[in-house]
């Protein structure tokens, strides 16, 4: 569908034409983009609401620095829309998120405009402070260096790291600007949100900076010293009108705002004064996620990544499916803690900022005082885990595996040096599909299973998973020494009718789904229903194919191997996961550990990054969907094929 656009849009492809404009011409600019912007998600899908929000921020800052000179750096990168399509992606960004098609984040090797990739949160201060000390080292005082952070961002200790030492700096040309909308994907949560409100709110605060802001605007033309003096008095005004001190004044950030992020004059004229103001400095926006377009304003959460929709009616599409409809694991997750947690009074549930993703919220809402979010906190989510369950408590902590990368030690010393029985919950493990390779699950298997004191599982369907969340509660659990990861994949399981009554799984011990004689397929998790799609086939082939389901990556089940390689000798291991130190890598290791040989094929996510798309499309890339399964089995057994694909 061709997407129509502005006139002033249309002549821009690049910043440089955006900077031919007349100040009083960026109005114009800024709803043009912000319709662009409508018009593309509204048919191709993508995150929205964030980028509606810096729509302005995004114009201003183009026009007023020198980019790609000036590095800009934006956190996460889900509201970097506007930039893309100011910086030479404006008419590929139709394929934004599709299989093939330009990244939704910004991504080095994508543009020269985007100064650092993205996609977790959080790094912007860190990167920024990095380059403007490498420019100190290069000798280019002049290049500026600007971190965009969002106030949810802004809640993790990777980002209070980055203040705390470039306020250190005091040459560093770093500006931050804090994106505040008082939302992370839920509504952001914290001491520090309320803090930012304090600021926000203060009348009298505001009043005075204004008129400190005018005076410094003057007094900075008249050179350095002169600047000193405003600067020390405009603290000592600003220590005193605050409830509390300054908290970025504290850590030598000079602070200023709070300015309406979608005043686009004045954001101009203040970014221009802030070019002109050296050392280490933050400004502090306030924006609403969702500008512009009504309900996005709304309901901001569900319109954060809404999926396509009408931009007339506002109506969000739904999938068309003629089968009878299965749960995303996620809601299977969501209902069954509920479930759990009213029967056994010592469960609680931990999400760092993602209680819709994870679905939390069911549990938020129906026992509040037993479930978290902690914020984009992961590491913190996790030790704090483990401090509940130094006290007894089954503490569910629900982490995307890509998110849980980031507190690797705090799993490893917390929980388990410690021989804390903590239940992880990893979604979105496996390909997570359109966000592409900075949210794919990929390494969960193997960094979990190489832990001492960890035990790894993974529900081949919801009933499973509802299983393996009853055994995790469990006493035989929880009075153990043991933590407890179940993984599971972004998306909808197979079971329409999941809500079945729990039984019990023994820890370590897989099923066999299916006998055979010519090969055995090993799989692990959900992706085991690809292997049931080609064992169909398979079967029509001749090639009689037993298929069993692991369940547990460890402990493995021995038994169960020992049988295995004691019948066939040709074997494929399966997994949605890095074939590096996966459920493949454990096969193989107990195969050698146990004298057998076999002719065994490994399916799983090969050593490369593997870039955004659908994750049926990631899995043919990959070699792993029935498709894929069926040809390795095939070649396998050398049978020649029949049934096309
Ligand atoms: C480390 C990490 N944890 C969680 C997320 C998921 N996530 C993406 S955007 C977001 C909210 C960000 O809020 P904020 O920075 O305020 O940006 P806004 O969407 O409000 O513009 C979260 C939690 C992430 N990308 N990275
Ligand atoms: C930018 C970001 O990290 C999140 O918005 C992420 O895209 C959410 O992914 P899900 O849609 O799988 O919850
Ligand atoms: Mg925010």
């Amino acid at each position: 569908m061709l997407i129509k656009q502005g006139p002033l849009l249309n002549n821009i492809q690049y910043p440089e034409d955006l900077r031919k404009l007349k100040p009083e011409q960026l109005h114009e600019v800024a709803e043009e983009l912000r319709q662009y912007i409508i018009d593309m998600v509204s048919v191709h899908g993508g995150h929205f609401g964030a980028s509606l929000g810096v729509v302005e921020l995004t114009v201003a800052l183009h026009y007023v620095f020198n980019t790609p000179d000036d590095q800009l750096i934006w956190d996460v990168g889900h509201q970097a829309y506007g930039h893309k399509i100011l910086t030479g992606r404006k008419d590929n960004f139709y394929s934004n998120r599709i299989y093939g098609g330009i990244s939704g984040f910004p991504k080095r090797k994508e543009s020269e405009y985007d100064a650092f990739g993205v996609g977790h949160s959080s790094t912007s201060i860190s990167a920024a402070l990095g380059m403007a000390m490498g420019s100190m080292h290069n000798n280019e005082p002049n290049r500026q260096h600007i971190a965009v952070i969002g106030d949810g961002a802004l809640t993790a200790g990777l980002a209070f790291e980055g203040m705390n030492h470039a306020g250190s700096i005091k040459d560093a040309n770093i500006l931050i600007i804090l994106n505040d909308n008082c939302m992370a994907i839920d509504p952001n949560v914290g001491a520090l949100k309320e803090y930012l409100t304090d600021i926000t709110t203060s009348p009298t605060y505001n009043k005075v900076k204004d008129d400190i802001w005018n005076l410094l605007g003057k007094m900075s033309r008249f050179g350095k010293s002169a600047r000193d003096i405003v600067g020390k008095v405009e603290n000592a005004m600003k220590g005193a009108l605050l409830s509390q001190s300054n908290f970025f004044e504290a850590l030598n950030l000079r602070y200023f705002g709070p300015i309406d992020g979608h005043d686009i004059d004045h954001l101009t004229e203040v970014l221009k004064d802030l070019k002109d103001i050296p050392g280490p400095k933050i400004l502090h926006c306030l924006t609403v996620k969702g500008k512009g377009y009504g309900p996005a304003e709304v309901d901001q959460t569900k319109w954060h990544a809404p999926g396509l929709f009408d931009k007339v009616t506002g109506e969000i599409q739904k999938k068309v499916n003629d089968k009878p409809v299965a749960p995303k694991f996620q809601d299977v997750f969501g209902h069954t803690i509920v479930e759990l947690a009213e029967k056994n009074k010592n469960i609680v549930g931990i999400t760092p900022a993602m209680p819709s993703g994870s679905s939390l919220n069911i549990m938020m809402k129906a026992m509040p005082d037993r479930a978290f979010d902690v914020g984009i906190a992961e590491q913190h989510a996790v030790t704090l885990s483990a401090g509940m369950a130094t006290r007894g408590l089954a503490v569910y902590c629900n982490i995307y595996s890509t998110f849980m990368q980031r507190a690797y030690d705090q799993v490893i010393h917390d929980v388990c040096l410690q021989e804390l029985p903590v239940i992880f919950c990893l979604d979105r493990a496996g390909f997570a599909g359109a966000d592409g390779p900075t949210h794919h699950g990929a390494y969960d298997i193997a960094y979990m299973r190489c832990i001492p004191n960890m035990i790894v599982a993974s529900p081949i369907n919801e009933e499973e998973l509802r299983n393996m969340m009853f055994l995790a509660q469990s006493d035989e659990v929880q009075t153990g020494k043991q933590a407890f990861t179940i993984r599971y994949p972004r998306g909808e399981g197979v079971m329409p009718d999941w809500r079945k009554p729990f039984s019990k799984i023994t820890i370590g011990k897989g099923q066999k789904l299916k006998d055979g004689e010519d090969l055995a397929i090993l799989s692990f998790g959900p992706i085991g229903n690809q292997a049931t799609l080609a064992i169909k086939d398979l079967e029509k082939e001749g090639i009689s194919t037993a298929h069993y389901d692991m369940r547990f990556a460890k402990p493995l089940d021995e038994q169960m191997l020992h049988e295995v390689f004691r019948k066939f000798d040709k074997i494929i291991t399966l997994e949605d996961g890095c074939l590096q130190g996966g459920i493949g890598s454990a096969v193989l290791e107990f195969m050698v550990d146990h004298g057998y040989t076999a002719q065994l094929k490994r399916l799983g996510m090969p050593d490369r990054l593997v870039e955004h798309g659908e994750q049926y499309q990631l899995y043919a890339e990959c070699g792993y969907d029935a498709a894929g399964i069926f040809k390795t089995a095939k070649s396998l057994t050398k049978k020649e094929l029949t049934v096309k694909y």
